[in-house]
């Protein structure tokens, strides 16, 4: 569904590539982009959803051309939670937030509400409809943000670093929009770096360093990869670990995982 070819960006014209030679296919898996602070992984989110224009190479979503279509024609595909929801929040009113790109893409005053309203169901928000934003806690800020992308029921959700600020209830809100986004046949890509919640809640996973893609596959593949992931400072989760410590031979992703392999 999304194709991405030889793509190379700076953000200086000639000067150091954030991102070299990038060349991906992204599919229903739910998928997991991590790696340390400033491998470029939000620059090539920006650069999916048309926020940036590549230096080289191409992007293709579906038929779409990234870079040859229009932001509306984009914001129908594709919808983007940003890292900081400060970025994204403008309204006045939770829902009047959560309508904005509904009514953005011309769709109707009633049917853009009822829309708003379910997606704030989902994330907890429906009784604090005429809140003012930024009067939220920044957890809540998060979950409004990712309300207002989900109303827009695109066909490709990317969250970026969707459990910084949340408590074990908040990550438990994203896990169950992740799963409902995929029963629906979404295409969810996140950005993060928790790992015990990447290992938990994603098949595929991703690593960046340095702007290249350093290891690509099946989440358990890249969790088994010990000695790539130093290389790219990224540390396997705390269940993962403490299994390899033990000497336990299989990769273990989950508690669950950990106590029937303690069983056999
Ligand atoms: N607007 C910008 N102008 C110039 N350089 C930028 C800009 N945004 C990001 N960069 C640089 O591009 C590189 C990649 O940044 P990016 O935010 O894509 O990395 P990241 O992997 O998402 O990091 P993090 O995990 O900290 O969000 C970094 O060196 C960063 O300093």
């Amino acid at each position: 569904m999304i194709k991405v070819s030889n793509l190379s960006f700076s953000y200086t014209g000639g000067g150091v590539p954030v991102l070299s030679d990038i060349n991906l296919e992204f599919d229903q898996r739910t998928t997991a982009i991590i790696g340390q602070n400033g491998a470029g992984k939000t620059t090539f989110v920006k650069l999916l959803k048309g926020l940036l224009k590549a230096t080289y190479g191409e992007i293709l979503i579906g038929e779409y051309d990234v870079k040859m279509r229009t932001a509306a024609e984009l914001a129908r595909k594709i919808g983007l939670v940003f890292q900081n929801p400060n970025d994204q929040i403008f309204k006045r009113t939770v829902l009047d937030e959560t309508m904005f790109g509904l009514l953005n893409i011309k769709m109707g005053r009633y049917t853009a509400e009822k829309l708003a309203v379910e997606a704030l169901e989902l994330v907890g928000l429906d009784d604090k409809l005429s809140m003012n934003p930024h009067d939220l806690s920044l957890s809540e800020k998060k979950l409004l943000c990712i309300a207002s992308v989900v109303a827009m029921d695109t066909d490709i959700v990317i969250f970026d670093e969707p459990t910084i600020a949340q408590d074990h209830a908040g990550k438990e809100i994203i896990r169950r929009i992740i799963q409902k986004l995929k029963e629906k046949n979404k295409l969810v890509l996140t950005i993060i770096h928790d790992m015990d919640f990447v290992a938990e809640n994603f098949d595929r996973t991703i690593v960046f360093n340095e702007g290249k893609v350093l290891l690509d596959g099946s989440t358990r593949e890249v969790f088994s990869q010990k000695d790539v992931l130093e290389e790219a400072n990224v540390e396997p989760p705390g269940i993962t670990q403490l299994a390899n410590r033990l000497g336990l031979k299989n990769t273990i992703l989950t508690v669950d995982e950990f106590l029937h392999e303690c069983a056999k």
